[in-house]
């Protein structure tokens, strides 16, 4: 006969009268168990052996499981020191009990407890009587207990080594799913498979059995050359272990990306594109910020040592100069700060993807926009903060606006409560906040669902006059910038920024988590 070669290991060392388990054989053979447990299934399905699987259950004790093996339970101590205190013939105070016993801590409620619950004897107004029929050396649990750290001692025969091991089977499981209330042993079960040789094997064997080359892929070589025919092709084995493997997978960060965009897009907005290099024009100056606003300091933002930016649209430049120096319409008052076209033009890494905004609010991108409009992107950022549990040097954010006639608060706050709501986030709140660029501006809060905790998700607000008018907009828009991790933070349940992308993002973590909505 001839059989894969793992097959025909596992048939020479099996033996017929004595059962070996996958772990033997695979010592026995040099083999990995889950290469045995495989070949092991097709000689069961070939008749060759017979494969016996019984759970094996193991109580370690914990920590405090193998004080009380060594010391006794406190309610054994209590026991003892209440009988010598002659609690037997009447009731003596606790607290002397307590103290003889030597307990103290969280011992002494254990032991009160247990006491009780024992029938050990009554607990009654500061006073403790014995039972004088109890008997501690009857104590299942005690007796468990050491029965347990025995095995411990009688161990070191190539198991993991674990003081406190043993095989639980003579210990009853009530005992035992008591001492694992009290935190006093771990359960653990595992599958053990025994492996023997049937007749049909014995007989197998003795008759001689080869290996042979088993293939576990049909090539297009061995079609062209008729291989095939004779090939001996393995079978799948849907039951057998088999090493885990990680496929690839869509980040979740990712993953919140596209479906922030199918939700944009679902309520009618289209997407932003630019550069996430850009003149200080677009991510400054049209944006009302003055030019020594501290946000615009190397301590917020990257600068590049590169060329200014050359072409910049003249009259929107000078337009948006003058509101900077004079302001917008009859009252209107400038910032009466310095004012330099040269910094305009130099480059940055873009903080906020609002210089994207402008540059389609401004009709240089797509051309000039009639309202109603609606844009956003979902594009990465550059600031150069601190890192921490919610900031990242380089994040992505969720730009958008809205231009109409009449807009208000309420339109804004209505739109998030929209957006939000896909994600199943149903409790955002609003607090007034100050922006250069809006008025009136508000950030946004989410709860997070482990801490329980009010995160930021975002800012937003109403773009000012000062803003729009050079820009040639003579409606309102609503805008905002929400931070996606933020939002992924809500709905992955992931409580540090970091663990979701960067150098120390939790690979297990980008695994296993399910972006819920
Ligand atoms: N640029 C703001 C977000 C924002 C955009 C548009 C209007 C209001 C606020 C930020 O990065 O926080």
């Amino acid at each position: 006969m001839r059989l894969p070669d793992a097959q025909v290991a596992v048939l020479r060392a099996a033996s017929a009268t004595d059962a070996k388990t996958v772990e033997q054989l695979a010592a026995e053979t040099d083999r990995k168990p889950e290469t045995v447990t495989r070949a092991a299934f097709d000689l069961r399905d070939d008749g060759l052996v017979a494969v016996d699987e019984r759970t094996e259950s193991t109580a370690t004790l914990t920590d405090e499981g193998r004080e009380y093996a060594a010391a006794a339970l406190p309610e054994v101590r209590l026991y003892r020191a209440a009988v010598d205190a002659g609690a037997a013939d009447e009731p003596v105070s606790m607290g002397e009990v307590i103290g003889a016993a030597g307990l103290s801590g969280a011992e002494v409620d254990i032991a009160l407890s247990n006491y009780a619950r024992k029938g050990y004897g009554d607990i009654d107004s500061g006073a403790l009587t014995a039972d004088p029929d109890a008997d501690p050396d009857a104590d299942a649990e005690a007796a468990a207990l050491d029965a347990l750290a025995d095995g411990a001692s009688e161990g070191g025969d190539g198991g993991d080594g674990d003081a406190g091991d043993a095989s639980d089977a003579d210990v009853d499981d009530d005992t035992l799913d008591q001492l694992e209330r009290r935190g006093l042993v771990d359960r653990d079960e595992r599958t053990v498979r025994a492996v023997t040789l049937t007749d049909d094997g014995v007989t197998a064997m003795m008759e001689g059995v080869e290996t042979s080359e088993t293939v576990d892929r049909l090539t297009p070589e061995m079609l062209t050359s008729g291989e095939w025919a004779d090939a001996e092709f393995a079978e799948y084995n849907v039951e057998a272990d088999a090493p885990a493997v990680e496929g690839g997978r869509v980040h979740v960060l990712r993953q919140a990306a596209e479906r922030v965009k199918d939700v944009l897009v679902g309520m009618g907005f289209r997407e932003m594109d630019g550069p996430h290099a850009d003149a200080e024009f677009w991510i400054n100056d049209c944006l009302f910020m003055p030019q020594d606003h501290p946000a615009r300091t190397h301590w917020d933002q990257f600068a590049l040592d590169v060329p200014p930016v050359r072409d910049l649209p003249e009259d929107l430049l000078d337009r948006v100069e003058d509101a900077h120096r004079d302001g917008v319409g009859d009252d209107g008052d400038g910032y009466h700060s310095p004012w330099a076209e040269s910094v305009a033009r130099e480059v940055d890494l873009r903080g906020h993807t609002t210089s994207l905004s402008m540059r389609y609010l401004s009709g240089q991108q797509v051309g000039e926009l009639e309202e109603p409009q609606r844009y956003f992107s979902v594009e990465k950022v550059y600031r150069n903060d601190t890192l921490d549990a919610t900031h990242l040097l380089e994040f992505f954010q969720i730009e958008g606006w809205v231009m109409a006639e009449e807009l208000s608060v309420r339109d804004l706050m209505g739109t998030f409560t929209e957006f939000y709501e896909q994600f199943g986030i149903t409790d955002v709140r609003f607090k007034p906040h100050y922006n250069p660029y809006t008025e009136p501006s508000f950030e946004l809060f989410g709860r997070h669902p482990e801490t329980d905790e009010l995160i930021e998700i975002g800012n937003s607000g109403l773009f000012r006059e000062e803003v729009l008018t050079p820009l040639g907009v003579d409606c309102d828009v609503m805008a905002w910038g929400l931070a996606l991790e933020r939002l992924a933070m809500l709905t992955t349940g992931a409580e540090d920024i970091r663990d979701l992308h960067g150098t120390l993002a939790d690979v297990e973590f980008l695994r296993n988590a399910e972006v819920t909505y």
